[in-house]
Order: structure tokens, then C-alpha cells, then sequence
């Protein structure tokens, strides 16, 4: 999708209909209620179903003006990069490249030293790229790699500069461009030995990985291994800085001569008496050890699980920051989030279509998007605490680093940087709070990027026309993606409770950002009226109480646009965006599960957090799955396979809606009562409990049909039918 302009019309006057919809709602829900003709206690049990159901859809316009808002005025962005080069060639600022990692096993080592070679054979002069990787793995496995990473970057670097290469990760090239050069010999003979060399360079990482450890003799290639000697585990260790290419050396050069960018590997100190605030905590880190040995203006941070996919993003987001007008007051460019595991369907739905192409568009219109972790560029100043003002407009970008290093050598400068490191260094300073990462937040990226813009930054979201800027690797099991889904609701509601946008933001982020930020902080209550709307209307079917206009009355109508108008919304927009029907269909049904479960027990989180109960934690997304789920996920079969409780939750609502609604149907055709008079009054309900059984049908089957390791085990389906009944006979008596 370029751009929506040109339907924004089209879209707002939907929008206005809807709203009229909504309201004859709530004029139909406070002008009637519930009456039963049986007895009071069926009255009053009724009237309260009323009171939840009005509440419920009450929220839920809450929460759709919310996102009316963010669609309302959305922005588009091009950059011009040639005019860049132009005017800034010679004087371009230099820019640190942050990569995190965390775990050597859930983050494969060569997974990390792909997405370190792409960032670092961006199309940029070499001397003025740093990149650091943090691992907070301790693992002398990632130390390994980043070795080999560092020797294979002298051919790779001029290799992609050559054949302007695209990506630059080596193992994504070599999977999407398989292809050989045939026509051009000189071509394929590069090509042919670098991929070889590429393969056994991955071939001794992987061996040396599926041994867990480092040999005697890859021990001799570098002091760095000797470091790993004094570390008791990846939770209690010192901090192991090493300088792996010092770009300020005339040595650091590739195979032709030209020069390397500076890698330096960290991990930082790690006691288990002090909490290390995972990635809030690596980055700051980073950013204190990066400030003493290239300082650069420019901080990009991705994840190790997103490799660089345009050789050209970092020019695209000087642009930006280089702009005369208006460059000075952005704090950070955040790219899109894109995945390249996903399949045609996107079972998980885990694309972040609508988020990217919809609504953060629509927050760059209101003075910026959310920070959301990884492919965001950030200028230091504002990253490290800097209150926006008018001194920030000099000309910051072309500001020389002092080069004061240049006489230290690498050994005094890691030395003199390892205390940057230490658990210590933060005690008693404003780190984590009011400079760097924000702590104490499941969403550090989300609060951060906030913290900013109150502090009266802007922020800019350019997702690019031509080619992708990153792409990264996105949960591949059900439970993976909701436990994901969770951390984010969890964390977003936390920054709804404790960094609310209305009261920090006031007079320095706009009304409308405020408000598109509530689509994202309220994500957690959402589950409320979610929960509420796919049990309650069908349990009260049971007991044959009819919450909705009968089907022959006029007030049917608005119910009817409500409903199937946003449906029908929604998958045109899909459509627009580049989904398939399909796809369409699993992110509906996604939705439904992310709600009920996720968003439910990142609710509780909160409440138990407020209750002083819950201590904060950082669930890892595996990168990668065994052979047999991969498999599973290729055919776009949903994963469960594992008892969780929000595997019971999903089952226990998919049941009984279920078992409802085959009560329902029995009702209809085997009773007495005519059918049209009983679809007549409860068609609506009816519906609901069909609709919401259908869109479950992958999980019946998961239930009760399925063989596989994939399906639903045996002791979920148990509890659940349990559940089920119980909630149902209840109901019913
Ligand atoms: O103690 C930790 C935990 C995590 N990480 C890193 O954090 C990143 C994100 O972790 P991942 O498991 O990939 O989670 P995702 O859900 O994919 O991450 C998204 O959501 C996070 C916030 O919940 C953001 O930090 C990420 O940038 C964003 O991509 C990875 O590079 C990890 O190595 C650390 O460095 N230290
Ligand atoms: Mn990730």
C-alpha cells in the first residue's frame, strides 16, 4: 500500500455511519431491558446480563474512536537520499549499531553473526559504523562466532560492495538469491568461493555450538577465551569486553584495503543479587561503553533476530535526522517490523500488517510513532535523557567526536570500559529512569520511545517504498505468540497505569497521540469486554434470555451494521494492506485468542503488580522450533502441544459455545415451538455463538480429531470439557 489518501474520505464517512450505529446502540440499550415473563429472579439475572453486555459495547466504541483516531489523518514519508549524498558526503555523522542478544541456544550464534555482518556491511563509510553486540548469554559460543564473524567481514564487505549485494545477511542472500550468476564468470567464481567460505564458516560454528563448547584449539586463536575461565555461570559473571575490530587501527582493513567498521563484543556484569532488567538493561549498557569508544550521534538498535534487508537504511534515516527544518527535534526513526518466517496465511498472525501499514502511519501524523524495540535509529542525545530545546538545533550531526581515543589501545580502552559495564555503575544515578532505557517495563521500547516525546521529541516512521529496511523472525507456535502477545499487553498497561500519556504527556505530546497510544496501553482491559461478549450472550441462550433486539425489529438494524460493517471493514482494509482472505481470517481469530487469554493474564499481571505480588520477567520468543512443529507450521496446522493455562481458557470458551450452540440448534429443529418465532427472538444471539464456533473449528479438531504432537493434550481437553459443563449446567440450572 503506497498511500491511503486518496480513500481517507471514504474511510472517515464509514466512520461517521458507524458512529451513528453505535449510538442508536446505547439508545437502544438505555430505553429497554431486559423483561422475562417467568419469575424475578430470571428478571434480575437478566437485567444484570443487560447492564455487563451495555458496559461491554460501551468499551468497545471507547476503544474503536481510538482506532478511528489513529486512521483518521495518516502520513507517508520518501526520502531523498541522493540530495543527502549531495550536500553531506564528506561530513556524514558516524552511527553505533546496537545488537542484542540473550541466549545461546534460544538465539542461535549464527543467527546473531548474520544480522552483525548486515548491519555492518551497510552501504555507509565503513570507518564511521561501530557495531556492539550485547550478550546477555555470557557464552563464549557468541564470543566464537563474533570471531569468525570478524575474519569472514573481510571478504564479505567488499563482496557485497561490488555486486551491491542484497540483503547482506550471508545466510539470507545465499537462501533468496540461490540462483548462480551464470552469464558473468567473474561473478560466479566470487560468488562460488564466498559461499563456500560462508558454509564452513558455518559449518565450525555449528559444530562447535551442537558441543556446547569451545575447543583447546579454537581456545588458542584468541585471549578473549581466557576470559571465560572466571565465569560461574551466565547469571554471575564479570564483564567480558573485547574489541574485536578496532576501526581506528590502519590494520583493520578489508581484503582490498579499504576499512572495517569497528565490532566490539560485550557482556556486561551480572550478579545474582542485582537485577539486570534485561534488555533495558543490556542497551543502556551499551550505550555508556559505545559513548567512550565511538560516541557516535546516531544509536541504530535491531534485534540479533533482524537482519539489516536494505543496505541503504541508514542513509534513509539521515535523512531525516539531517533534514534542515525540521531534523533537530526527532529523537529516533523507527522502521517497520517485518518477518520473513512467516507463512502464505500467517497462522499466528504475527505480521503486524495493520500496525505497520495503518496505524503507525497514522501516529507519525500526530508527531510520531512508539518506539518499538528493534530497526529504530535514535539519536544519542535524546536517548541518554536530553530535555528537546532550542540548543538542540545546532548543527549536532556534523559535530566531530572528539578523538582523544586515538592514543589508547584496545586493551586500555576495554579496561578503562569494563566499569561502564559493571552491576554497580548504575547504583544511585538517574539510569534507567530519566537516561537511557526506561526499566521496569515488559515494554522498555514502548515506555522509552514515550518518555521521549514527552520530554518534546518527535519522532518519524518511514517504512520504505522499494525494499524492506529489516526483517526479522516472528513466533512460529501458538503459545509462543501469545506469551508474546502477553509481555506486550502486560507492559503496554503498565505504561497506561504508571507513565499515563494523558498526564505526562500533557502539553507536549498532542491530543491525538495520546489517544492512538491508548489503542496499544489498553490492549490488557480489553479482555474484560472480550471475555464478557463471547460467554455471557451465549450462556444466556441456554436459559433462554434474549439480550438483543428480536430479529423482525428495527433496532436489529444497527446491531447488524455495527458488527458485520467493521468485519466487512476490516478484511477490505486487509486486503488493501496486501493480506490474503485467509490471512484475514486467522488474524480475526488470533484476535479472539490474544484477548481471552494473553490480554487476560497480562490484566492480572498488573493487578497482582499493584497488589505487590508479580515480579517482572522477559519470556524470550524461541527463534527456533524442532523439525516436527516447523513442519507443522510450513502446512499452517495450529501448534499446541504443550498444557498451558491459556490453552484452557481457549478450549473451555471454544467448547462451550460449542455445546451451546448445538443445544441451541437441537432447540430449534426438535421443539415444539415454531423455528421462526425462536429465531425471531434470538437469531442475533444465535449468530454470535455460531460465528465464534466457527471461527474455532481449527481448535475442535486440535481437541478431538487431530493425532499428531500438535494437538491439544489430553489433560487440556479434559479440564476444559469439565469447564465447559460446569459453566454450561449452571447456566442452565
Ligand atoms: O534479558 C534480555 C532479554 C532480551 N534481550 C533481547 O531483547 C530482544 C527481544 O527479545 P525477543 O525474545 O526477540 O522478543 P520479541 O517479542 O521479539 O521483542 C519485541 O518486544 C520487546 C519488548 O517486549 C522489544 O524489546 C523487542 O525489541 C521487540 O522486537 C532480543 O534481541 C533479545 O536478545 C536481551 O538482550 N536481554
Ligand atoms: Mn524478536
Amino acid at each position: 500500500m503506497k498511500s491511503a489518501m486518496g480513500i481517507i474520505p471514504l474511510f472517515r464517512l464509514f466512520a461517521a455511519s458507524i458512529f451513528v450505529g453505535r449510538c442508536l446502540i446505547f439508545v437502544y440499550r438505555v430505553s429497554h431491558t431486559y423483561t422475562s415473563t417467568e419469575n424475578e429472579e430470571e428478571e434480575a439475572l437478566g437485567k444484570w446480563a443487560w447492564i455487563g453486555l451495555f458496559l461491554s459495547e460501551l468499551w468497545f466504541t471507547v476503544y474503536w474512536l481510538f482506532s478511528v483516531v489513529v486512521r483518521w489523518k495518516p502520513s507517508y514519508r520518501r526520502t531523498f537520499k541522493d540530495s543527502l549524498s549531495l550536500r553531506y558526503e564528506q561530513v556524514l555523522p558516524d552511527v553505533d549499531i546496537f545488537v542484542c542478544t540473550a541466549d545461546p541456544t534460544v538465539e542461535p550464534p549464527t543467527m546473531v553473526i548474520n544480522t552483525v555482518l548486515s548491519v555492518m556491511a551497510y552501504d555507509y563509510p565503513p570507518q564511521k559504523l561501530s557495531v556492539y553486540l550485547s550478550d546477555d548469554g555470557g557464552s563464549d559460543l557468541t564470543f566464537y562466532a563474533m570471531l569468525e564473524a570478524s575474519r569472514f567481514a573481510i571478504e564479505w564487505l567488499p563482496f557485497c560492495r561490488k555486486f551491491k549485494v542484497e540483503p547482506r545477511s550471508p545466510e539470507a542472500f545465499f537462501r533468496t538469491a540461490h540462483q548462480l550468476p551464470l552469464e558473468n564468470t567473474d561473478i560466479a567464481v566470487e560468488w562460488t568461493t564466498i559461499k563456500k567460505l560462508y558454509e564452513s564458516m558455518k559449518v565450525r560454528i555449528e559444530s562447535t555450538t551442537r558441543l556446547g563448547q569451545i575447543s583447546e584449539e579454537i581456545r588458542k586463536e584468541h585471549k578473549g577465551f581466557r576470559e571465560w575461565d572466571f565465569v560461574s555461570g551466565p547469571r554471575d559473571h564479570h564483564t567480558i569486553l573485547q574489541i574485536l575490530i578496532d576501526g581506528r587501527r590502519a590494520k583493520a582493513v578489508d581484503n582490498e584495503g579499504q576499512p572495517l567498521p569497528t565490532l566490539v563484543y560485550l557482556t556486561r556484569e551480572k550478579r545474582p543479587q542485582y537485577h539486570h532488567n534485561f534488555k533495558a538493561g543490556a542497551m543502556n549498557a551499551l550505550i555508556r561503553v559505545s559513548s567512550r569508544i565511538s560516541n557516535a550521534p546516531v544509536i541504530l538498535n535491531v534485534d540479533c533476530d533482524m537482519y539489516s534487508n536494505n543496505s541503504e537504511s541508514v542513509r534513509d534515516a539521515l535523512c531525516f535526522f539531517l533534514d534542515e527544518k525540521k531534523g533537530h527535534e526527532i529523537a529516533y526513526v523507527q522502521f517497520p517490523q517485518v518477518f520473513d518466517n512467516l507463512t502464505k496465511n500467517d497462522v499466528y498472525s504475527s505480521s503486524l500488517r495493520i500496525v505497520s501499514k495503518v496505524d503507525l502511519h497514522g501516529f507519525d501524523s500526530y508527531g510520531g510513532p512508539l518506539y518499538i524495540g528493534s530497526a529504530c535509529f535514535h539519536r544519542r542525545e535524546s536517548l541518554c535523557g536530553t530535555k528537546y530545546n532550542k540548543a538542540c538545533q545546532q548543527d549536532w550531526m556534523t559535530i566531530k567526536v572528539e578523538t582523544k581515543n586515538n592514543e589508547e589501545s584496545a586493551h586500555e580502552l576495554e579496561e578503562i570500559c569494563k566499569v561502564l559495564a559493571s552491576c554497580t555503575y548504575e547504583e544511585n544515578s538517574h539510569w534507567g529512569n530519566e537516561m537511557g532505557l526506561k526499566y521496569g517495563c515488559a515494554v522498555e521500547d514502548v515506555i522509552t520511545g514515550l518518555a521521549m516525546q514527552c520530554r518534546g521529541w518527535k519522532s518519524i516512521y518511514f517504512d520504505p517504498p522499494d525494499r524492506t529496511g529489516f526483517l526479522g523472525v516472528g513466533p512460529t507456535t501458538l503459545l509462543q505468540a501469545l506469551v508474546q502477545q502477553k509481555r506486550w499487553s502486560e507492559g503496554d498497561f503498565h505504561i497506561f497505569l504508571r507513565h499515563n500519556p494523558f498526564l505526562y504527556g500533557y502539553n507536549t505530546i498532542s491530543l491525538g497521540l495520546q489517544l492512538s497510544y491508548c489503542l496499544y496501553l489498553l490492549w490488557a482491559p480489553h479482555c474484560l469486554a472480550s471475555l464478557y461478549y463471547v460467554s455471557v450472550p451465549s450462556l444466556c441462550l441456554l436459559r433462554g434470555i434474549s439480550l438483543f433486539p428480536q430479529v423482525s425489529n428495527p433496532w436489529v438494524i444497527p446491531f447488524v451494521y455495527v458488527f458485520f460493517g467493521n468485519l466487512a471493514f476490516s478484511l477490505v482494509e486487509f486486503l488493501y494492506c496486501g493480506g490474503t482472505c485467509l490471512e484475514w481470517l486467522n488474524s480475526q481469530r488470533m484476535w479472539l485468542y490474544k484477548t481471552t487469554t494473553s490480554y487476560l493474564f497480562g490484566f492480572c499481571d498488573n493487578i497482582l503488580r499493584l497488589l505487590g505480588y508479580s515480579k517482572s520477567s522477559f519470556v524470550l520468543t524461541a527463534k527456533v522450533v524442532d523439525e516436527d512443529v516447523s513442519k507443522r507450521y510450513e502446512q499452517e496446522v495450529m501448534e499446541f502441544g504443550t498444557t498451558s493455562p491459556l490453552f484452557t481458557v481457549l478450549a473451555t470458551l471454544a467448547l462451550l459455545n460449542a455445546l451451546v450452540f448445538f443445544v441451541e440448534l437441537k432447540r430449534l429443529f426438535v421443539e415444539d415451538e415454531p423455528i421462526s418465532l425462536a429465531l425471531n427472538r434470538y437469531g442475533l444471539q444465535i449468530t454470535l455463538c455460531g460465528l465464534l464456533a466457527f471461527i474455532n473449528l481449527p481448535l475442535y479438531q486440535a481437541l478431538f480429531l487431530r493425532k499428531d504432537m500438535g494437538k491439544m493434550p489430553t489433560s487440556v481437553t479434559y479440564r476444559s470439557i469439565v469447564f465447559a459443563l460446569v459453566a454450561c449446567l449452571t447456566a442452565m440450572y
